[in-house]
């Protein structure tokens, strides 16, 4: 998943970054003929490695024997090859008034800073030949395979790599290579060089053991199994509460927020960002079942909270081209809990909903996931009463050729939803009011127009689509037809004109579109954070543009409060060791 515009992408970026002041800092007080620190384990999780070197820019190599045959092991974008995706996410006491910063102010200051002398690296170069060390060096693919120096002419080295064939690289672009002790580790604060490679490698390690869960120091690494690992359930709930297991875990990073919130008496958040299907929302699931294990009473209230996602997936999720299950809005869910430690009540906000998947569709996408359940599930009487037909015969969900999703029973979820609405105690009345404007949303997709003249002008067919839709709205058909074919310049000096095609079209779907906005918004505390992942497809719409911008800004913020408060702490003890 660490792709150049993910999230995770600018993470490491930022962590190098601070690796780079600490280096130098350390570099600058160090006397050069000094070997570099190798491998040092660091004491805490504060202490970070004090050598990092920087990645090439235009890195180019060559083989020996110009057949490239080697099978390269490390791959700078492997984590996809390999089918996994990351999501990463910390806890942090809530910091309500803190000032918001701007992370280009950041970059700025970070680009001005000075680059990392040639000559440093030059001179490790020397010791890694002396001590046999391993290097990471990248093919001319792309690809990052471990290897040791075995001579240097001028700029170039020549390296003998782990797979046996031998390559010539430029010097100063080979990476330090962390020794095997090191390798599989629990958190990656722990690597002597926190380069691509050797991140990549280390969460490689552990994923093919089934560990997908990595630390970086406060920062916990998911990566996305795509199939059920066994590592959940009340035991683990119960080890990780009576401290009997100590691996990284969702459940420690939810444990961590409880015991905080009791001990210190201050809000926490859990926030939880990624890229588009890397697991974010079955990471927040999974975080809110532990939370409601610790703090679940005899009021049943954790039942509702954990009910409450049903709820929002129906209403909120759609299949893409990168997940069957992908959130289509943001959500923060707020679980409070009374002095005692009980949960006591929740409040969730969804944020950013994209409204254009109720009219438009990409080819193999689903719209939300409610309105195929409504028509595969919803009993003969409700049908009846919302003259409710297949999903195919809308046009709404029948454009993208893609009704169904493999392994999902459309049905059997609407009535779990059903009995989810229950739980949350939203009465009969108003679930059948929403089924309605539901069922309004599709029908108004199916409702057409007449050209009738040169200019485009129409009107509006009248068939059984008006008739349904304006039914299930409440409102008279020719009402309904004059708001979508005409225009309404004002109620005083009212001035009929008809509208063109295009003009019509966006006025029944930007209807839908707000029908179905409106009808899904729906002591101490501990907030989960969960968006809709970045993405960049072929073609963007504006709202992925938005959800991008708002994925980086979390991503910034993430790394300025979590990595700068790591960078202060390194700094502090680095001044007190002086
Ligand atoms: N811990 C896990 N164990 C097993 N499967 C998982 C786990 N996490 C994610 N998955 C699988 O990956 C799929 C995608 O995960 P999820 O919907 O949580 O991604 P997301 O990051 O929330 O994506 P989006 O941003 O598109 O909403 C899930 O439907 C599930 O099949």
């Amino acid at each position: 998943m660490m792709v150049s515009a993910s999230p995770s992408m600018v993470a490491r970026s930022s962590l190098e970054e601070m690796l780079d002041s600490l280096r130098r800092r350390d570099e600058a007080e160090k006397p050069k003929e000094l070997p570099p620190a190798l491998p040092a384990r660091p004491t805490s999780k504060a202490r970070l490695p004090s050598a990092r070197r920087s990645l090439p820019n235009n890195f180019n190599a060559e083989t020996l024997d110009g057949s490239p045959e080697w099978a390269p092991s490390v791959n700078k974008r492997k984590d996809r090859d390999m089918g996994f995706k990351k999501c990463n996410f910390g806890v942090k006491k809530t910091e309500k008034d803190r000032n918001v910063e701007s992370p280009y102010i950041a970059s700025e200051e970070f680009q001005s800073r000075p680059k990392i002398a040639k000559s440093d690296w030059d001179d490790n170069v020397g010791y890694f030949i002396k001590k046999k060390l391993k290097v990471w060096c990248r093919l001319p693919s792309g690809l990052w395979e471990s290897g040791t120096i075995q001579s240097t002419s001028g700029d170039v080295a020549l390296v003998s790599l782990s797979c046996g064939n031998a390559i010539k690289v430029p010097r100063a672009e080979l990476l330090p290579a962390n020794p095997d002790v090191l390798e599989g580790v629990d958190d990656l604060v722990q690597l002597s060089y926190l380069n691509d490679p050797s991140v990549l490698c280390n969460l490689q390690s552990r994923y093919s053991q089934g560990m997908i869960y990595s630390k970086a120091g406060p920062v916990l690494i998911a990566m996305n199994p795509f199939k059920d690992v066994q590592i959940y359930g009340d035991d683990l709930v119960t080890a990780y509460r009576q401290k009997l297991a100590d691996k990284p875990h969702v459940y420690a990073i939810a444990d961590a927020a409880y015991n905080e919130m009791i001990r210190d008496d201050v809000n926490q958040s859990i926030i939880i960002s990624g890229e588009s299907g890397a697991g974010k929302t079955e990471t927040a699931k999974i975080a809110m079942q532990y939370l409601a294990a610790l703090g679940g009473g005899s009021c049943g209230m954790e039942h509702a909270i954990l009910q409450t996602n049903c709820i929002l997936e129906a209403f909120g999720n759609a299949k893409t081209s990168r997940n069957d299950n992908a959130s289509r809005f943001g959500k923060l869910l707020e679980i409070h809990f009374s002095s005692l430690g009980k949960i006591c009540g929740a409040e969730i906000q969804t944020l950013f909903l994209e409204k254009s998947r109720v009219a438009r569709l990409e080819n193999g996408e689903r719209s939300y996931h409610i309105f195929y359940q409504l028509c595969a599930g919803a009993p003969s009487m409700l049908k009846e009463r919302l003259n409710l037909k297949m999903a195919s015969d809308y046009k709404c969900l029948s454009q993208s050729g893609c009704l169904a999703i493999d392994g999902v029973d459309d049905a059997r979820k609407f009535h779990m939803l059903v009995e989810a609405l229950d739980i949350v105690r939203i009465c009969k009345e108003d679930q059948e009011q929403v089924f309605s404007m539901l069922a309004a949303v599709l029908w108004l997709g199916n409702i057409s127009f007449q050209v009738m003249d040169d200019e485009n002008h129409v009107e509006v067919l009248d068939d059984e689509a008006i008739t349904n839709a304006s039914r299930l709205m409440g409102c008279s058909t020719r009402e309904l037809i004059l708001a979508l074919s005409t225009h309404d310049n004002s109620v005083k000096d009212r001035v009929d004109k008809r509208l063109t095609l295009q003009q019509a079209t966006d006025a029944r779907d930007a209807l839908a579109k707000f029908i179905y906005w409106d009808d899904a918004v729906l002591g101490r505390s501990i907030s989960i954070l969960d968006i809709y992942g970045f993405e960049s497809l072929q073609k963007n719409s504006f709202e992925q543009m938005c959800i991008n911008y708002a994925n980086e800004r979390l991503q910034q913020h993430l790394n300025r409060h979590l990595l700068k408060l790591e960078q202060e702490e390194c700094e502090i003890s680095l001044r007190r060791n002086l």
